[in-house]
């Protein structure tokens, strides 16, 4: 099938190379022309494990190409995808003007039956305004279907080419063919297609996030009371998630959740429900946890340090919103470091994908270390941030030798409290007893 995919961002070139995976001819269309020249010449322009290597061999075979005009690159398309940015507005609601524009042009454009796929994090209600932004100009048939997208940043190839599900929503019989059609080699090892009205398939996704959000949240302030109380939090979260109704995933409590999805979805979804005359009090409070959860180290580093930070400081490991990304968007990292930061502490930050972002955002408001162990030097305390692989059995004799204190904050609860009382650490994380020296 020949497919056009609008936006190369994450889920763009996600959606779009896989879709080339399966013998499609896909065109990427991108406004961003330094992009587009990038990925032409082969240069992919995100970390995402598993990825290169299809991007690199589709690309070969010409399955695969880029452009930055819509009016070629849609020209031959039976489907296009709009893989578009839907971020928050002022007011929390989803900003659809990426999405609206694009589809106001393709009103001008299309010649032929085509079906449009929102890709996008939408609203409810977005499909009847795309249709309604193509017919103002188009003369040529069409039909919008909503297609959310449920991949995950680290993982998003397997997610795309294995998914749990792949919903569907369109009340269109000659788009459901189209659509089936092209989802059939994903999920034939018998993960359902899930076929619904266009605005439950809208609000599936948000319902999802939002889920996931309310799950991390309430472990979160379970580790809280698990701190209070003399529990441990990796006890409580084994024994509940061996009961198949609450599930063993996602229930690991941090530094509260960040990324590109989870913080403006759930936004968004309280805003739609405002809109509905609606208060959806749960989404509140997970939003209001998750800002508190952000600087949950905070405290503890103050109090190790007699609520004096000035002239100390920090090396901090993990910067990435979640390990095997080099994505730093609402990464909790990047709070703690202004919060550090304002309290007259320097940092230095290693990370193993994320440091060219943070550089890029943040300057030299911290050091960049090289290595891992080389981001000790000089440091009162060591912060982890992000629970990256390496991280995650590190040479304690390193650590004990570059350190100033013996003082570890971890926010990814990476290693056994007892080991750490048996190596002589300060050792610090969420919701387990502490071992404080
Ligand atoms: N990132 C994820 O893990 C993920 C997962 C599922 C769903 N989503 C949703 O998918 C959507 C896209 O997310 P993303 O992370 O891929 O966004 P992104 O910001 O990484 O990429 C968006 C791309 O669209 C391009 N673009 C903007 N305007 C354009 C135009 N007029 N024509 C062509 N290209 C244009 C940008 O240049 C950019 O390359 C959002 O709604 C998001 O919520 C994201
Ligand atoms: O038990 C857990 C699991 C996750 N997180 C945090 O939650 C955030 C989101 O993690 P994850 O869901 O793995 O990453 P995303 O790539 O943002 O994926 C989410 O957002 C995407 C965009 O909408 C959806 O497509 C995915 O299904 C959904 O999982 C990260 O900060 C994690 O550190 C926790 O704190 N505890």
């Amino acid at each position: 099938m020949k497919i056009t995919v609008v936006g190369t961002g994450y889920v763009g070139l996600v959606t779009g190379t896989c879709f080339a995976e399966t013998g499609n001819e896909v065109t990427c269309v991108d406004i961003d022309a330094n992009k587009v020249q990038k990925l032409s010449s082969g240069q992919i322009t995100i970390y995402e494990p598993g990825l290169e290597k299809l991007f690199e061999r589709n690309l070969k075979e010409e399955r695969l190409t880029f452009t930055t005009s819509l009016e070629e690159g849609i020209k031959d398309a039976e489907v296009i995808f709009l893989a578009l940015p839907t971020p928050p507005g002022a007011d929390g609601a989803a900003d659809l003007s990426f999405v609206l524009n694009v589809a106001d042009q393709l009103g001008q454009l299309l010649t032929d039956y085509k079906v449009i796929v929102d890709k996008s994090t939408v609203p409810v209600g977005t499909a009847e305004k795309v249709t309604a932004a193509i017919a103002k100009n188009s003369k040529a048939p069409f039909d919008v279907v909503s297609n959310p997208e449920f991949l995950r940043e680290g993982v998003a190839v397997d997610d795309f080419m294995k998914p749990d599900r792949v919903v569907i929503g369109t009340e269109s019989e000659r788009a459901r063919k189209v659509m089936a059609e092209l989802y059939a080699p994903f999920v034939r090892q018998g993960n359902p297609v899930i076929f619904m009205d266009e605005k439950s398939a809208e609000l599936t996704k948000y319902a999802a996030n939002s889920f996931l959000a309310t799950k991390i949240s309430f472990m979160n302030e379970i580790a809280i009371l698990c701190e209070k109380l003399g529990a441990d939090v990796d006890m409580v979260r084994r024994g509940i998630g061996s009961d198949d109704r609450i599930g063993k995933r996602f229930l690991f409590p941090g530094i509260g959740y960040g990324g590109s999805c989870f913080p403006k979805d759930v936004q968004a979804l309280v805003k739609s429900s405002q809109d509905a005359q609606y208060d959806f009090r749960i989404l509140n409070a997970v939003m209001d946890v998750n800002e508190q959860q952000k600087l949950f180290l905070l405290p503890k580093i103050k109090s190790y340090f007699k609520d004096d930070l000035q002239g100390k400081h920090f090396a901090l490991w993990g910067l990435a919103f979640k390990p095997n990304t080099d994505d730093i968007r609402e990464a909790p990292a990047l709070y703690i470091i202004d919060a550090l930061v304002a309290a007259g502490a320097t940092v230095t930050v290693f990370d193993p994908e994320a440091m060219p972002n943070v550089r890029q955002l943040i300057g030299d408001k911290v050091t960049y270390a090289e290595h891992q162990y080389t981001c000790l030097e000089n440091a009162d305390a060591l912060i982890i941030a992000t629970e990256w692989s390496v991280f995650r059995t590190p040479d304690f004799h390193k650590i004990s030798a570059s350190l100033k204190n013996q003082a570890i904050f971890d926010g990814r609860n990476l290693f056994e409290t007892h080991r750490m009382k048996e190596l002589g650490y300060h050792y610090e994380s969420v919701g387990r007893t502490a071992v404080l020296s």
